[in-house]
């Protein structure tokens, strides 16, 4: 039997459509479907065309496409969705809530249509009530309805730590539980530095800055780009999501998962750590958490049950 390459479709070709698709061709995970709304039609075609142009001088042979039709993303293996408006300087991801919802509902019909046997992962914001969203239009089973934000949080929380010890962000572990909003969770308990837990290499103020300076990270690139929001780092984490599952690795990262007694939330998306594999989410795991970590938790969770509650309307 011959084998066939996967095929991988992102949904909505600007800033982080376009920065995921090529660092997912320069990886080779796939061949590469662009798409975007019939009225940019052909400046998402040239955006794709300029980068398989780019194949020959970075050596890569993913085939890239841009298109305004479903019927080219048929039968993906992967489905990214970064349709959507994005937020400016002053606004919340939250204020994004009615327009994207439309355009998530929508772009998922299409996806339910053309990729029944797709792994969707949704970047667009506010994404943890976009990814329930998309669980509800999509119908598909909640191990393949995965939403984006614990990998860039966690980066995010992860660069300031390497910057602050002056060490490899190799090095650097922990990772951020909740929503994808300023009542996050960076679980400094759960860090470290080679092994070594940062509480013993930072001072409880400094952590807690950097705890700060994370949970409102996305709202610092808003304001220093101006008009619009983070496109590097988001890109770079749905392209970790998407090795993971189309090589199988079974690598244990946060994602935004539907929750039905963990943690005790029932029904709730929320950000939590998992295996992530070719099965998409595998197996959620459940810490034990302190009174404090517990309550902040809480609190993450309150804000997107508010967000999730304007979508179910
Ligand atoms: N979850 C996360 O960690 C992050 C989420 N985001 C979110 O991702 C979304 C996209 O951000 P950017 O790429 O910077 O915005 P952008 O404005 O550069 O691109 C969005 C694209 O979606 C397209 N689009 C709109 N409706 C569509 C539809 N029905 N079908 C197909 N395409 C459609 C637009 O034409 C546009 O090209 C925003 O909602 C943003 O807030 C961005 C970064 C991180
Ligand atoms: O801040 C935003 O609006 C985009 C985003 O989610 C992020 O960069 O974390």
């Amino acid at each position: 039997m011959a084998i066939s390459r996967k095929k991988i479709t992102v949904v909505g070709a600007g800033f982080t459509g376009a920065t995921t698709a090529l660092m997912l061709a320069q990886k080779e995970l796939g061949d590469i479907v662009l798409l975007d709304i019939p009225q940019l039609e052909n400046p998402t075609k040239g955006k794709a065309l300029d980068m398989l142009e780019a194949s020959p001088v970075q050596g890569f042979d993913s085939k890239i496409v841009g298109s305004s039709s479903y019927e080219d993303a048929a039968d993906s293996d992967i489905v990214i969705i970064t349709a959507g408006i994005a937020r400016k300087p002053g606004m919340s991801r939250d204020d994004l809530v009615h327009t994207n919802a439309g355009i998530i509902t929508s772009v998922c019909e299409n996806v339910k249509k053309y990729c029944p046997n797709s792994i969707v992962i949704i970047l667009s914001n506010p994404v943890d009530a976009m990814t329930f969203a998309a669980f509800k239009s999509l119908g598909f089973p909640k191990n393949r309805v995965i939403g984006q934000s614990g990998v860039l949080d966690t980066a995010r929380y992860c660069t300031f730590i390497a910057q602050e010890l002056n060490v490899s962000v190799e090095d650097v572990r922990g990772f951020v539980l909740g929503g994808h909003g300023d009542d996050m969770v960076p679980l400094v308990r759960y860090s470290s530095v080679g092994g070594i837990p940062i509480d013993t290499l930072i001072s409880a103020e400094r952590i807690e800055a950097i705890v700060q300076r994370t949970r409102v990270g996305g709202g610092e690139i808003v304001n220093l780009l101006g008009n619009g929001s983070a496109y590097y780092a988001p890109a770079a984490s749905l392209v970790q999501m998407t090795e993971t599952i189309l090589k199988d690795k079974k690598r244990i990262i946060p994602v935004i998962a539907l929750l039905e007694g963990e943690y005790g939330f029932d029904g709730l998306f929320l950000g939590v750590p998992v295996i992530l594999g070719g099965d998409g989410i595998e197996k959620i795991f459940e810490l034990e958490l302190t009174v404090e970590e517990k309550s902040a938790l809480d609190k993450s969770a309150d804000s997107v049950r508010q967000v999730i509650s304007v979508v179910k309307g």
